[in-house]
């Protein structure tokens, strides 16, 4: 049956229902297949596959419904599919913004294939095998730099992959799916940080997690029909009412920021993660649940780009 209930307007509802995708069929053999996938070790496909059945099952034992994208590729693409290693990052290539599906498009060449392939398999699980008749738009954005704030605000990066020439495209559908606040950061090329998901993280209502040199990058504000305004980083979260609390991951772990909400103070990160955010929250009245992915680490992404929520319950 179509899926029909897409609902996204936060990080921290009760996540009801999200998109994974199991490993390709080829394991990442040497350093230069690595490189030429965006990996940063060796991974095979039996311990990716692993991995991935075990996010599933907490996933699930946590009442989620986890889809996963390898059940309605259509025939014609499996093939292609199958050698598509980063496909397990289902994150970065469509969002829920509000009750619309919004599609993006990949900003590194080795991901262009794999992301047609997922509009595919999202569209026929829409219930829309032959078009695009499921999608709201298509912007040149990766989602693992996008944020939905609550209280229909949103935060995006643009930089390695998501294209700044045409943020204004983003902030248009943002306000056709019924948000009023987008505010734009820029994360410096040159620290080769990919996404906005591997420096930033939502807590809840009451702060948000972010790397120490976010704090030098201001952020446009933009509001639907006002000239758009810049905010300091900090100044931005704490006029809405958050803290911000900081992180070198030199001193914790390089994904400490990639771990989702399962419920309002309830989180899931891998089980390299968990102890470092466990300490962090302390005194956010939050917990935080492991699961070991340490293969499709990996894969140079966690928890957060191997999921893509599509119904979140507020
Ligand atoms: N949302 C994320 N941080 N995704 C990480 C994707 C990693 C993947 N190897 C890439 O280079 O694209």
């Amino acid at each position: 049956m179509a899926f029909d209930q897409v609902e996204c307007w936060s990080e921290d509802g009760r996540l009801d229902s999200v998109v994974v995708f199991q490993p390709a069929a080829l394991d990442v053999a040497s350093a230069e297949e690595a490189v030429a996938v965006g990996f940063s070790r060796i991974v095979t496909r039996v311990e990716a596959q692993d991995a991935s059945n075990r996010l599933r099952e907490v996933l699930g034992s946590f009442g989620c419904r986890a889809i996963d994208l390898v059940d309605f590729v259509s025939p014609a693409d499996r093939v292609v599919s199958n050698t598509t290693v980063n496909r397990v990052f289902v994150r970065d290539t469509a969002v829920a913004l509000g009750a619309r599906l919004v599609r993006g498009a990949a900003g590194f060449p080795t991901r262009v294939a794999e992301f047609d392939v997922t509009h595919g398999a999202l569209s026929r699980l829409m219930g829309c095998p032959d078009g695009d008749v499921a999608w709201a738009s298509v912007v040149r954005v990766e989602f693992g730099d996008v944020f939905l704030l609550g209280q229909r605000r949103l935060l995006v990066n643009v930089g390695l992959r998501s294209d700044a020439r045409y943020v204004r495209d983003f902030v248009e559908v943002a306000w056709e799916a019924g948000f009023e606040e987008v505010a734009v950061v820029r994360i410096p090329g040159d620290l080769g940080i990919i996404h906005l998901d591997l420096a930033f993280n939502v807590l809840g209502e009451e702060a948000v997690l972010a790397r120490a040199f976010l704090r030098h990058c201001p952020l446009q504000v933009c509001v639907r029909e006002r000239p758009a305004k810049w905010e300091s980083f900090e100044d931005y979260f704490a006029q809405r009412g958050r803290r911000v609390l900081t992180f070198e991951p030199g001193n914790t772990h390089p994904f400490l920021s990639n771990f989702i909400h399962l419920e309002p103070r309830l989180l899931l990160a891998s089980e390299g993660v968990a102890p470092h955010l466990r300490a962090l929250v302390r005194g956010l009245r939050m917990e935080v649940v492991g699961v070991d992915i340490d293969a499709l680490e990996g894969g140079n992404g966690s928890v957060r780009c191997l999921t893509m929520p599509l119904r979140r319950v507020s």
